[in-house]
């Protein structure tokens, strides 16, 4: 079909919200009714109706996005070559900072520290930030170093074995990147390179609801039928998340992840949030307005429907009636909450704080799989377990893996190393499995299955894990001055 060829002074009287045209890539969309939907916030869409988009919307979204979410049908027609020049904005080149070549990284933390300095200022907050004062965030990585090791030896660990089958697929490593928005942020190609390398390195990737391309461009960078997981943020529009999520099986999707630890948007801190920052450069301050976050800034507070705030147990048996496929609950905090996912059939459950991203001062999520064991061991074995937060060595791995978890997940690290593209997030999954396998030969184990909790000791922990649903002494309610008979 030949589209028609638009004028600018025709795209610009189109900026009304119920007559709402913007022009991304040279195409021209009616976007009418759209702002209020958009994940990111209806601001920005606002500011650009009759007007050019491509640039923001290029730097976090890509091409295929539009037309996948809006259809082909909302394409009204294509800029008139005349009126290219006046109408499309160049983006803007980014400066490109040198990096230490990718040889000389050695571990994760590495990543993060090229990371600072590499990305724009606003991939960078947006990636490294945590709630408030980044509590939950700072033990996550913090508990795992707390469990030391019970090593065997003599064992005969000189070749051990990473892989894994986790819901009937055979893994070659244990874990998996974590789903995360927008990736296009950290860099152009986003969940194609995460994807990509997820298929080299033998594992099913975790596709986001909130990805920066569409679903159907990741899953065409795969080979055909390679497992993955969709994460699912529950829109509350129903049609929509219908729509949503009966893609996702058709794409081949193996199981939804249902994200439950972010019902509303948290306060979202800068990783520098104590300092309040003085720009003293008017010229920096002007040219990068969009990029440097305002002193103690936190992010937007999405005040649209692409999260229900009010999405209930009774939901659950909605999401696999209406795909038929095995669901696990993604940000359990709790003992209670396990077993309660267990009794609503979930075929498993994803221990996870979103990365410290949800309640600031929840559990690490190490203290949630031990409370498990604690209280319900009876699931254990019954139902799978994901586990995420804070994992940043080989040895991290393990450690989940003898406290029982199947997998773990990976969020931050792997964007992180992404500042490389691929061949970052290569080297990323290479350097985990190589410090996995030299724990585990140390550790006295040639194979997963022989991971188990006699081989660390948790005793650091063990005297914060809850071993009921109640406070052990405090009581409610009490008292209070004035209320009560004296
Ligand atoms: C039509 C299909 C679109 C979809 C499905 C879509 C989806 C999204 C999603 C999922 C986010 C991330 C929200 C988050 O992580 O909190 C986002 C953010 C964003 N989108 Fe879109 N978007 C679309 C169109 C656009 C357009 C046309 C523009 C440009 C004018 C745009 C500009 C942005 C920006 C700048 C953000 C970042 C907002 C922030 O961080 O404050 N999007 N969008
Ligand atoms: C930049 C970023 C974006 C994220 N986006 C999502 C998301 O869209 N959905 C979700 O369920 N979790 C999201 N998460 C949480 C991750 O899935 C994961 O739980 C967390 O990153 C694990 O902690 P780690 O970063 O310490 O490994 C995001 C995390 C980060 C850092």
């Amino acid at each position: 079909m030949t589209l028609r060829k638009i004028s600018a002074s025709e795209i610009s009287s189109h900026c009304h919200e119920d007559d709402a045209w913007i022009v991304i890539n040279g195409t021209v969309w009616d976007i009418t009714g759209f702002a209020a939907k958009h994940p990111g916030g209806p601001k920005v869409i606002a500011d650009h109706v009759g007007k050019d988009g491509s640039s923001m919307y290029n730097d976090i979204h890509g091409p295929g996005l539009i037309s996948s979410y809006l259809g082909p049908e909302k394409q009204v027609g294509v800029v008139d070559d005349l009126d290219k020049d006046s109408l499309i904005k160049e983006a803007t080149k980014e400066p490109v900072i040198p990096k230490p070549d990718l040889k000389s990284i050695v571990d994760l933390s590495q990543f993060e520290q090229v990371a600072e300095m590499a990305l724009k200022r606003r991939a960078w907050s947006y990636v490294s930030g945590a709630t408030e004062d980044g509590v939950t965030h700072d033990a996550n990585c913090e508990f795992y170093r707390r469990i030391f090791f019970r090593p065997q030896v003599l064992n005969g660990a000189g070749r051990v074995d990473t892989s894994t089958v986790f819901m009937g697929k055979k893994c070659a490593v244990p874990f998996f990147n974590a789903p995360t928005s927008s990736v296009k942020l950290t860099h152009p190609d986003g969940e194609l390179a995460l994807a990509r390398a997820s298929v080299a390195h033998g594992v099913p990737p975790c596709l986001p609801t909130m990805s920066s391309y569409a679903l159907s461009e990741i899953v065409d960078v795969m080979p055909p039928s390679h497992p993955f997981f969709f994460q699912l943020y529950m829109n509350l529009d129903r049609s929509e998340a219908e729509r949503t999520l009966r893609e996702a099986r058709d794409l081949g999707a193996q199981a939804i992840l249902v994200t439950v630890d972010l019902p509303v948007m948290s306060k979202r801190q800068n990783r520098d949030r104590r300092q309040v920052q003085v720009q003293q450069d008017i010229e920096t301050l002007e040219k990068k307005e969009e990029e440097i976050p305002a002193a103690g800034a936190w992010s937007h507070t999405p005040t649209n429907i692409a999260i229900d705030p009010d999405l209930q147990w009774k939901d659950i048996e909605w999401i696999r009636k209406v795909t038929g496929l095995p669901v696990i609950l993604k940000g359990i905090q709790s003992a209670v909450d396990a077993k309660r996912a267990f009794e609503h059939g979930c075929s498993g459950i994803y221990i996870s704080n979103h990365g410290g991203r949800a309640l600031d001062t929840a559990p690490p999520a190490i203290l949630v799989l031990l409370e498990i064991h604690a209280t319900c061991p009876e699931i254990l074995g019954k139902i799978d377990i994901m586990i995420d937060g804070g994992i940043r060595r080989g040895s991290d791995i393990l450690k989940a893996i003898c406290l029982g978890a199947n997998v773990v997940l990976i969020g931050r690290p792997f964007l992180y190393a992404l500042s490389y593209g691929e061949a970052g997030v290569n080297h990323a999954f290479d350097i985990l499995k190589h410090e996995l396998e030299t724990a585990m030969a140390l550790l006295g184990i040639s194979s997963l299955d022989q991971a188990h909790p006699g081989l660390v000791n948790t005793s650091l922990l063990d005297f914060m894990v809850y071993r009921g649903n109640k406070h052990p002494w405090a009581r409610y309610p009490v008292p209070r001055i004035g209320g009560s008979k004296l």
